[in-house]
């Protein structure tokens, strides 16, 4: 009978294999709630996809080097293949990274890999906070996950300073030193915590392999953590997206997870790997054997940190050496100081999405992304701390600048100790000039069309370029933001005349919210009468 056909006919093997798995772990109604989820599309939304593969490559090509690495700082006599090595003292780390170099199969490629995706996988991350800051993506809801990619930028750092400590050339030997500095400037602590942390007199004989968990196991497992947090929750807040026709504050306009963002993105995890294995197989990265093993009596003039630890050695380099000798002790300052300014540059950045709601007194949620130039104030000060970060960064290489461009390196040094002060201010000052500019633009755009590049010559021989209306998509792109209006203290006397106390923090705020929502800050959008009036209401001269 067809009934019992029917009962007895199998399940596609698919079917069953869902079946099963949704029998023991539910995955259906997650799968169902989430398989759809729409996505919008921008080019710059790649670039948190390109920090999350490069760090996927990161954790495989590391789970490689360990197998071959020796994390001990024994001493061994090198008798590898690597023949100017032969015979010298060295520590087993740096040995082995030399066999992983020359020995093993595929180990300098994978060793390169693993460096180079460090670079990259940070400079992706700063990029990408860049786009999230400039776009305002760090409003009400998305705070907290600002904070958590702010750590994962941090820790990626630090996890990128031990790792390349981990081979113990005197490259890397050189770079723990300056971290020993540093530690040792702190009043008070500074010895102990060096003692605590090298467990004796530098370098002893445990540094390496304390690094070695603090890099493979401790930090990449807190940013493991992070970043499944991160994604959760950009997945729960979903995605934001540029103003456009049919999106608002309520809607995601783009497209689905699966099939096509799945494909999309799997395509580009290939891509980025393929990219970064063939910058390692063509540019060599950190060869360790130019410079021997590390000694503490030896230190490499030519030593360079990593570029995204390079601004801290800028700090150092462009403060003067300052110092205080007190009952017998010394504070070095010009360590202590750039030491205490170097966690600040970093949190001023930190801090801003709340410092900015404060300041603006906007608790509103905001899944719709700000064109940077609406918005001059905050981009100007996110140009002002990429400047910051720059003017550091040459200060830290200011050797390499010095001998590239023939140069004095005192006159380098001076520069980055004025410009640490001017350059963000003026760095400020003209992004912002700039924003205003093109928004001049914009308003221009609106009213009077995009200029075609078409002259015409009229019967009474004056010449004029036609205008091309804007389309209704670009017109509503170029006028759907909203011009705030600043946070105001209100009326400071009641409704019987009763002057009201005003708290200096409400009037820090308001000077504070006009200064960036103010006049000053924007050109007024078009009024639909002013539009009307200039277009006839057809959108053209
Ligand atoms: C391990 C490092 C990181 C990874 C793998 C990562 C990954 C991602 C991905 C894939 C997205 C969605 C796509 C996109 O908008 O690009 C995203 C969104 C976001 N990320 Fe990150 N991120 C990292 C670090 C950071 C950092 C350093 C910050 C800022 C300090 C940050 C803040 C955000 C925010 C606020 C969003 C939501 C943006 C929106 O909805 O427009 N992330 N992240
Ligand atoms: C954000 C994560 C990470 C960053 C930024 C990072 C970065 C680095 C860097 C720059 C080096 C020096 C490479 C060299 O030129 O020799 C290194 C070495 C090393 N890393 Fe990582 N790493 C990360 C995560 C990991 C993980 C998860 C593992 C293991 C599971 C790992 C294992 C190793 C090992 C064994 C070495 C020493 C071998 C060598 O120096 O070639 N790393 N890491």
């Amino acid at each position: 009978m067809s009934t019992t056909s029917e009962t007895n006919r199998k399940a596609p093997a698919g079917e069953r294999v869902a079946d099963w798995a949704d029998g023991r772990l539910g995955i259906y109604s997650l799968a169902k709630a989430n398989m759809r989820k729409i996505f919008p599309d921008h080019w710059s939304f790649m670039l948190g996809e390109i920090a999350l593969y490069s760090f996927i490559i990161i954790i495989l090509t590391g789970v490689y080097l360990t197998l071959f690495f020796h994390p001990s700082m024994n001493e061994v006599v090198y008798e590898g293949t690597y023949v100017p090595m032969q015979g010298i003292r060295m520590s087993e780390a740096y040995a082995s990274t030399l066999d992983i170099s020359f020995d093993v199969r595929g180990g300098l490629l994978i060793r390169q890999i693993h460096h180079w995706a460090a670079l990259i996988f940070i400079a992706a991350m700063l990029v990408h906070m860049m786009r999230v800051f400039f776009t305002g993506a760090f409003r009400k809801p998305r705070e907290i996950n600002w904070l958590f990619g702010f750590l994962l930028l941090v820790l990626g750092m630090f996890t990128g300073f031990t790792g390349y400590s981990l081979p113990d050339d005197l490259l890397s030997g050189t770079g723990v030193r300056f971290m020993e500095g540093a530690v040792l400037s702190m009043p008070i602590v500074g010895t102990y915590m060096s003692f605590f942390l090298f467990g004796g007199e530098f370098p002893g004989g445990d540094f390496v392999s304390r690094f070695y968990s603090i890099h493979v196991l401790l930090l990449p497992g807190i940013m493991m953590g992070l970043l499944v947090a991160h994604l959760i929750l950009v997945f729960y807040h979903k995605h934001t997206q540029f103003a456009g026709p049919g999106r608002t504050n309520n809607n995601v306009v783009g497209m689905p997870l699966l099939p096509v963002y799945m494909a999309k993105a799997g395509g580009f995890f290939f891509l980025v790997f393929g990219i970064i294995s063939i910058i390692s197989a063509v540019a060599s990265i950190n060869p360790i054997w130019a410079l021997g093993p590390y000694r503490p009596d030896q230190v490499s003039t030519g030593a360079q940190p990593d570029w995204y630890m390079g601004f801290s050695e800028g700090l150092i380099r462009a403060m003067p050496g300052w110092e205080i000798n007190f009952a017998g002790h010394t504070l070095a300052l010009g360590v202590f100081i750039p030491l205490m300014i170097f966690p600040m540059i970093l949190a001023v950045i930190a801090v801003y999405p709340f410092i900015e709601s404060w300041i603006t007194g906007d608790k509103r949620e905001h899944h719709i992304l700000d064109r940077p130039r609406n918005v001059p104030n905050r981009t100007g000060f996110g140009v002002a701390w990429l400047t910051w970060y720059v003017i550091l960064l040459i200060a830290g290489g200011n050797d390499l600048v010095a001998i590239f461009f023939h140069m004095s390196i005192n006159s380098i040094t001076w520069f980055a100790r004025i410009a640490f002060f001017v350059g963000p201010v003026l760095a400020f000052i003209i992004t912002k000039r700039i924003c205003l500019g093109l928004q001049r633009r914009d308003r221009d755009k609106i009213l009077h069309g995009r200029e075609s590049g078409i002259i015409k010559r009229l019967p009474h021989g004056e010449f004029v370029e036609i205008h091309e209306p804007l389309s209704q998509a670009e017109l509503y792109k170029l006028t759907s933001h909203e011009q705030y209006k600043p946070a105001e203290i209100g009326p400071t006397v009641d409704e019987n005349g009763v002057r009201r106390k005003v708290k200096l923090k409400d009037k820090l705020r308001a000077k504070l919210s006009k200064g960036y929502y103010g006049p000053d800050s924007y050109i007024p959008k078009p009024s639909v009468e002013e539009f009307k009036e200039i277009t006839g209401g057809h959108g053209h001269h």
